[in-house]
């Protein structure tokens, strides 16, 4: 039904960079975002794990009447989205590293990708890297313990800044000109990031992309919401509601839910 809400889920509070992105282009959509935080980090897991999760996730917001669920993680994305396509009857809009427009653009024709271990050895990333990137100079780094720190609320913390500064310095030294967030918490780190990178690099991420795509597939399927009446907005860690509720601005209602 088009006044559905949109399910989202995450490995925990990252995906809410994406739920910003989605309330802002679609103001009038009821939204019941996931955060499964007891869970986080999902980057080592294994791809039987990764899906084992995502699938939990999704019957829950399947129960809650979603119309369509954004899997708004690159990890659960590049594991679990063509499991979850086969297996379940409800469209789903998935994340991945937008590498595709950083190796259009990149001058230096060197370019760093941020981003767990699950999403840079998953098939579905080799397989989007290896068709854009054939010329170009790409540091991936796995963004060991940066998660870890965003969801202990540590995102501020000189921990982060030592974190960063080592995972910048080989891109740096390869001189990239485009460093791309495959995370969806690290779109949170932008102020930090802006702050150790030469004012040359240009950071990107998918978030805007996906809730064009959002759009795209609502209308698609006629679930665009018609009415224009104030959405409900849900939000539900099983985790740190603080955490969570000082990432997303307080005047969002954020509730503990063990699942
Ligand atoms: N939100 C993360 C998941 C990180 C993790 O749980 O390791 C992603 O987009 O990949």
């Amino acid at each position: 039904m088009s006044s559905s809400p949109i399910g989202i889920f995450d490995s925990g509070v990252g995906g809410t960079s994406i739920w910003k992105e989605i309330h802002h282009l679609l103001p009038y959509e009821s939204t019941i975002y996931l955060a499964d935080s007891v869970n986080a980090p999902y980057g080592p897991k294994g791809a039987d794990k990764i899906i084992e999760l995502s699938v939990k996730n999704t019957e829950l917001l399947l129960q809650k009447g979603c119309k369509l669920i954004v899997v708004a993680c690159n990890t659960a994305t590049t594991n679990a989205i063509d499991f979850l396509r086969t297996n379940y009857n409800v469209p789903f809009i998935g994340i991945e590293p937008a590498i595709k427009p950083a190796a259009l653009h990149t001058k230096n024709k060197a370019v760093g990708i941020l981003a767990t271990h699950g999403t840079l050895t998953s098939a579905l990333f080799s397989k989007t890297s290896g068709l854009f990137t054939k010329d170009i100079h790409v540091i991936e780094q796995v963004g060991n313990g940066i998660v870890e720190l965003i969801e202990s609320g540590k995102l501020h913390s000189e921990e982060m800044k030592t974190l960063l500064s080592e995972y910048l310095k080989p891109m740096m030294e390869a001189n990239i000109d485009y460093l791309v967030l495959g995370c969806t918490h690290y779109p949170y780190l932008m102020p930090l990031l802006v702050d150790l990178l030469p004012s040359h690099v240009k950071i990107i991420d998918s978030g805007e992309a996906v809730a064009r795509q959002t759009k795209a597939i609502l209308e698609q399927h006629e679930l665009l919401n018609t009415e224009m009446a104030k959405p409900k907005l849900q939000f539900f860690t099983n985790g740190n509601v603080e955490v969570m509720s000082s990432l997303l601005g307080q005047k969002y209602q954020v509730d503990y839910l063990k699942f």
